[in-house]
């Protein structure tokens, strides 16, 4: 029998809190053990467990999985949140990436040497040219793909939560998307994770940023 899910990556959100998220909807347990010195990382290169010498890694079924997109490829397609057939398939992968486009803009914000034009330039690109596909798209459908819950869905909840924190009322224009963020909320794994105490990591901080750097040993923020 598998062992259980692991995870290696900072406690913090960066590229493994799709991962998190997307392990909760299908409701698997999983473990975390955090990169928190050089010293973890270079272990876990020493020990051949990084392909590229990248995290997020997930050990699960038996293998230690990276780059993040074939991870959740590999989970959506394990627990049916990768759409009915090649046609849903293709959708679901389009959504996802321009949702993945748009939240690794914020991801890397604490990084940034000036976030402030950055900033502007999300929520501009979020207003005129994320968020009306999506409103277009659940105009009707309570999912994005098929009628049916896809990790497409659940990466697309997480951006929409992602953009209210720095963008507070930026769905007021976004009716179906508003309403689409409610209804996933009220799935019961969804809302346990949303409760304080749960595996959902908070905004990054300061000791997050300084963690990543060490860890990698970045000297500079990015410009
Ligand atoms: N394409 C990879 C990129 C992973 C990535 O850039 N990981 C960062 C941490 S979030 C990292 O390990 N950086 C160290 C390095 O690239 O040397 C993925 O999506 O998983």
């Amino acid at each position: 029998m598998a062992g259980k899910v692991v995870l290696h990556y900072f406690n913090g959100r960066g590229k493994m809190e799709s991962i998190r998220w997307l392990l909760t909807v299908a409701e698997v347990e999983f473990d975390e053990v955090y990169l928190s010195t050089r010293e973890q990382y270079e272990k876990l290169l020493s020990d051949g467990d990084l392909m590229f010498q990248q995290v997020p890694m997930v050990e699960i079924d038996g293998m230690k999985l990276v780059q993040t997109k074939a991870i959740l490829n590999y989970i959506a397609e394990k627990y049916n949140l990768h759409g009915k057939d090649l046609k849903d398939r293709v959708m679901i992968n389009m959504y996802s990436e321009g949702v993945i486009d748009l939240m690794e803009m914020i991801m890397i914000l604490p990084f940034s040497a000036d976030p402030k034009p950055k900033l502007d330039n999300i929520q501009s690109k979020a207003k005129e040219r994320y968020l009306p596909v999506f409103e277009k798209a659940l105009s009707g459908p309570i999912y994005l793909v098929g009628g049916k819950l896809s990790c497409a869905d659940v990466q697309l909840l997480e951006c929409t939560l992602m953009l209210e924190e720095k963008f507070p009322g930026i769905l007021a224009d976004f009716p179906n998307v508003k309403s689409f963020q409610g209804r996933m909320t009220r799935i019961p794994a969804i809302s346990r994770f949303l409760q304080p105490g749960s595996k959902r990591k908070s905004q990054p901080d300061e000791t997050y940023t300084k963690t990543i750097m060490e860890v990698f040993k970045i000297k500079i923020p990015f410009p």
